[in-house]
């Protein structure tokens, strides 16, 4: 079988206190019990930004303005490769939720673990802990 070759784009909103906002991933969905920048697949036709901006009002109700991409990052799991736009957020309108019913809380940049986020975030985690943006 074909391995899927998906991309994703997932907004890091980030508030004045630098503390982050994250959802975390449902029991049936992939990487399930992860915590996760809130974002989802890049739809045709769609640039990555379009995607962010949507899938932040669906997911977790903002309207996100002028996000700014970060970093790019592929990463191969056993049935998928993924490309990952990370754009950071911190204009937007609105008070972010779990839309979906999914479990959020906001952490302090420097207290984000790589841990508890898919393997394919170890990049990004790192350099938010180490202040790089
Ligand atoms: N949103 C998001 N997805 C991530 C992150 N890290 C990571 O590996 N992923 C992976 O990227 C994919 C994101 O897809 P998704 O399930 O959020 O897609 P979606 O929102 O469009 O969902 P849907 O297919 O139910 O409509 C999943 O395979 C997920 O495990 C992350 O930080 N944020
Ligand atoms: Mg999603």
């Amino acid at each position: 079988m074909a391995l899927k070759q998906l991309n994703i784009a997932a907004g890091i909103i980030r508030n004045a206190s630098k503390e982050i906002f994250i959802t975390q991933r449902d029991a049936s969905s992939h990487m399930a019990g992860f915590w996760e920048f809130p974002g989802g697949k890049i739809e045709a036709g769609e640039t990555p930004e379009q995607a962010v901006i949507r899938e932040l009002q669906e997911e977790v109700g903002i309207d996100a303005k002028s996000p700014v991409l970060l970093k790019t990052l592929e990463h191969r799991f056993p049935d998928r490769i993924i490309t990952l736009y990370f754009f950071l957020v911190e204009d937007w309108q609105g008070e972010p939720y779990g839309k979906e019913g999914q479990p959020k809380r906001w952490v302090a940049q420097a207290g984000l673990k790589e841990e508890e986020f898919p393997p394919a975030n170890e990049g990004i985690v790192t350099a938010l802990k180490n202040n790089q943006y």
